[in-house]
C-alpha cells in the first residue's frame, strides 16, 4: 500500500478494511469500507482523519506513511474532523508512537475525547472559520458542519490544492483496492460506487440530510478542486458529481424521490408473495421501474436504500401471531428512524383467521406522512379477483408514482 499524492503536499492514505464485522454494527459490507486519511506537509505535518484498529487497518496505514518517509512520530498536529470510533478508534496507540503531536478537532469534539479515548493533555479546540499555518504555504482553515454526522463535525480545507477534507459527507462503502481517484475508475466501478454511495448516504447520513444541505451551503463560495471524503473514493477530476448526488440524496428527505417503486415483502408460505407477484404485473404494465427486495433474505440496508430514494412502496406482508410479519416491522421502523418520508404506499397481505398486521401496520406508519393507498388483504391464497384486484393496486400506485 502506498500513498497517493493529491498535489505536492497532500497526500492520501487509506485503509481498506473487508471484514465480515457490519459497520456501525449494522450495516453489512461485503465489498469493504475504505477509512481514508490525508496528510499534508508544510514545515509542520498535520494528519487529517484516523482509523480505528480494524483488520490490519493500522498496518497500512503505517505502510503509506512509510512510502512517503514519514513516520506517526513525525506528526505534529492530528485533525480529528469527527469522532466516531472508524476514525479515532486507535486514538490511543497513536498518542503514544506520536506524543508530540497536538490532537485538533471542535470545542464538541475535544469534549468527546475524555470520555472516549482518556486522554486530557495535547487537545487543541479550533473555532469555526480558524486557520492552521503549517508552513510552506500550507495553511488549513476548519469549517464546522454540525450533524454531518455527529454534532462535532467540522471539515478541513487547504486552498492550496483546493481540497476540501469532508469526513463522512460524500463518502461512500466499498474498498478501493490500488486506485483512490474518480478519474482511475472505469464506468463500471463508477455504477458500484454509485450504489454504494446511495446506500451509506441512506444508511448513514440520511438522518442528517438538512444537515447536510446546510453544509453545502455554508461551503459553496469554496474553489473546490477535490473533495476528500473519509470513506470511498477522491474526487480530483469531477468533484462537482458528489456533491451533486449528496444534494440529490438530501433531496429524497423531504420526499418524493425517483420515479420508481420499492417492492419489500416478506412471506411464510407463499400467499403473500402470489399477492406481490400480481402486483408487480400491474406497475410492470405501467412501465413504472421497481426493485424487490424479500425480508429477512434481503438485509435491510438494502431495503433501506431502496426505499429511501423510490417516491412509491409496496409493502406486502403476511399477520403474525396478530400482527405484522416481524422481519418487516423491523424493516418499517428502520425507515421510520432513518426518515423515510412522504412516500405513495400501498400495503398488503395474506391472513388466516382474524388477521392482525393491519391495526399494528397502521400505527407504526403514522409518523412518516405516507400517502397510503387502501390496503388490499385476503384470507388464505388469493383468488382470481383477489388477483385482479391486486394487479389494479400495482397500476394505481405506478399511475401516481408516474404523475408526481
Ligand atoms: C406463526 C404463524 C402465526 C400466524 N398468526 C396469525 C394471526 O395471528 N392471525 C391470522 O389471521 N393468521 C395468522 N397466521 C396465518 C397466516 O397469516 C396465513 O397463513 C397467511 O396466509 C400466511 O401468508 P404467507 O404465506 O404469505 O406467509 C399465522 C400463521 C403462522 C404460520
Amino acid at each position: 500500500m502506498k500513498a497517493y499524492a493529491i498535489s505536492d503536499s497532500v497526500y492520501c492514505l487509506h485503509a481498506d478494511v473487508r471484514t465480515n464485522d457490519r459497520f456501525e454494527g449494522i450495516w453489512p459490507i461485503p465489498d469493504g469500507v475504505s477509512l481514508n486519511s490525508y496528510l499534508i506537509r508544510g514545515e509542520k505535518i498535520a494528519l487529517v482523519d484516523l482509523i480505528r484498529d480494524w483488520t490490519d487497518a493500522p498496518r497500512q496505514l503505517e505502510e503509506e506513511l512509510a512510502s512517503i518517509g514519514v513516520k506517526f512520530s513525525d506528526v505534529d498536529y492530528l485533525i480529528l474532523n469527527h469522532l466516531e470510533p472508524d476514525h479515532t478508534g486507535w486514538l490511543r496507540e497513536f498518542r503514544e508512537l506520536s506524543p508530540k503531536a497536538e490532537i485538533i478537532a471542535t470545542a464538541k469534539g475535544i469534549k468527546l475525547i475524555e470520555p472516549f479515548y482518556k486522554i486530557t493533555q495535547g487537545l487543541r479546540e479550533v473555532k469555526d472559520g480558524e486557520t492552521l499555518d503549517l508552513g510552506k504555504g500550507m495553511v488549513l482553515q476548519f469549517f464546522e458542519t454540525p450533524n454531518v454526522h455527529w454534532p462535532e463535525t467540522m471539515m478541513t480545507w487547504e486552498a492550496k490544492s483546493g481540497t476540501l477534507f469532508s469526513c463522512d459527507a460524500f463518502g461512500s462503502f466499498g474498498a478501493l483496492g490500488d486506485k483512490v481517484f474518480d478519474d482511475q475508475f472505469s464506468a463500471e466501478e463508477h455504477a458500484f460506487f454509485e450504489k454504494e454511495t446511495l446506500r451509506y448516504y441512506a444508511n448513514i447520513v440520511s438522518s442528517f440530510s438538512m444537515f447536510v444541505e446546510k453544509a453545502v451551503q455554508k461551503l459553496a463560495g469554496l474553489e473546490i478542486k477535490c473533495i476528500a471524503p473519509s470513506h470511498g473514493m477522491v474526487w480530483r477530476t469531477n468533484p462537482k458529481k458528489i456533491i451533486d448526488l449528496y444534494v440529490t440524496y438530501a433531496g429524497y428527505a423531504k420526499g418524493p424521490g425517483e420515479k420508481e417503486i420499492a417492492v419489500i415483502w416478506g412471506s411464510m408460505y407463499g400467499n403473500t408473495k402470489a399477492g406481490v407477484d400480481a402486483v408487480i404485473k400491474g406497475i410492470e404494465a405501467e412501465g413504472v421501474p421497481c426493485s424487490i427486495r424479500r425480508v429477512p433474505d434481503d438485509d435491510v440496508s438494502y431495503v433501506l436504500a431502496d426505499a429511501y430514494k423510490s417516491a412509491g412502496l409496496v409493502l406486502a406482508m403476511p399477520t403474525y401471531e396478530y400482527a405484522m410479519f416481524p422481519p418487516m416491522a423491523y424493516a418499517i421502523d428502520i425507515l421510520r428512524r432513518k426518515h423515510v418520508f412522504g412516500k405513495q404506499v400501498l400495503r398488503i397481505g395474506s391472513w388466516g383467521w382474524v388477521g392482525g398486521a393491519k391495526k399494528e401496520y397502521e400505527a407504526a406508519i403514522e409518523p412518516l406522512k405516507w400517502n397510503s393507498l387502501e390496503s388490499l388483504e385476503w384470507a388464505g391464497h388469493p383468488g382470481d379477483d383477489s388477483l385482479a384486484a391486486l394487479t389494479e393496486k400495482g397500476r394505481e400506485l405506478a399511475r401516481i408514482v408516474k404523475a408526481l
